[in-house]
C-alpha cells in the first residue's frame, strides 16, 4: 500500500526525520511513535500529499481521495463560519465535488455518521462552540464519510476523556475489520503495546520497525480503562 526509500520527510529542503524505508502492508495498522518534534507529524503530512519529500520517496498505491487525514487538534480551525453538519459534508466531496448540491440521500448518511458519534443533537452548531472531545467526535464522523481505505490519524485521542476515546476506538476498530490501512501517531504506549501489532519509531538518526503479534484485547476494548 505504502513503500518508503529512505524517504525523509521536512520543510523548505530541511529535513526533520532521519531516512526511513519500508511498508505499511494494506489492512496494516501501525503506532507512529517517537520524542515530541521528531518529525511523526511531518511524516504524516508527507504521506498525505501535503508536504513534499525531502529526500528520497514513497509510493503509495491509492488515489489521494481515498486518504483520509486527521490533524493534530492544535492544527484545527475552529472558528470557520459553518456548521456541524456542514463540516461532516466536507468529508464526501468526491462524491458530490465540492460545490455540489447534497441529496437527501447523503443528508441522512450524514445524520447518520453523526449519530455513530452520538453528535446528531450538534448538527446546527458551530464548530467552535465544541468541546475537545466533541470536536474530535464531529471530526471522526467526517471521516466516516470519506469512506477512505488509508487513515493517518495525528493524536486522535489526546486530551480526549476515556468514554470518547472507546468510541472512537470502537469506530477505529471497525474499519480495520473492513480492511482499512491506518497509521496512528501516539504518546500512549499502553494503547500502542495492546493494540498495534506494527511500531515505526522515530529517532534522530534512525527510523526503527517492529512487528509483533498482539495478544491483548482488539482495539475497541481498551479505551475505557
Ligand atoms: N511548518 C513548519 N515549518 C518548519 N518547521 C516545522 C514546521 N512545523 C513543524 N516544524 C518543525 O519540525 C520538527 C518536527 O515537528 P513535528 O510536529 O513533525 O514533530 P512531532 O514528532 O509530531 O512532535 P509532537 O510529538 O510534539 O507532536 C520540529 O522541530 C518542528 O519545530
Amino acid at each position: 500500500m505504502i513503500s518508503l526509500e529512505k524517504l525523509q520527510a521536512g520543510y523548505r529542503h530541511q529535513a526533520v526525520t532521519p531516512p526511513i524505508s519500508g511498508r505499511f502492508a494494506p489492512g496494516s495498522m501501525t503506532a507512529l511513535v517517537g520524542a515530541n518534534g521528531c518529525g511523526k507529524s511531518t511524516l504524516l503530512k508527507t504521506l498525505a500529499g501535503l508536504l513534499p519529500p525531502v529526500s528520497g520517496a514513497y509510493q503509495l498505491s491509492l488515489p489521494a481521495s481515498a486518504v483520509g487525514w486527521l490533524p493534530q487538534q492544535s492544527e484545527i480551525e475552529r472558528q470557520f463560519p459553518i456548521t456541524v453538519f456542514d463540516l461532516v459534508a466536507m468529508g464526501c466531496w468526491q462524491r458530490t465535488g465540492w460545490f455540489g448540491c447534497i441529496g437527501r440521500q447523503l443528508r441522512q448518511e450524514i445524520m447518520q455518521a453523526l449519530r455513530t458519534v452520538k453528535m446528531d443533537d450538534f448538527a446546527d452548531a458551530q464548530p467552535g462552540m465544541l468541546s475537545g472531545g466533541q470536536l474530535q467526535r464531529v471530526l471522526f464522523a467526517r471521516l466516516l464519510m470519506q469512506q477512505a481505505s488509508l487513515l493517518l490519524l495525528d493524536e486522535p485521542f489526546t486530551g480526549i476523556d476515556s468514554q470518547t476515546v472507546a468510541l472512537l476506538l470502537d469506530l477505529l476498530a471497525e474499519r480495520h475489520r473492513q480492511g482499512c490501512t491506518l497509521i496512528v501517531v501516539l504518546h500512549d504506549m499502553s494503547m500502542v503495546d495492546a493494540c498495534f501489532p506494527q511500531v515505526l519509531r522515530l529517532q534522530p538518526d534512525e527510523a526503527e520497525w517492529r512487528s509483533r503479534r498482539v495478544q491483548a484485547a482488539p482495539l475497541q476494548q481498551v479505551g475505557g480503562r
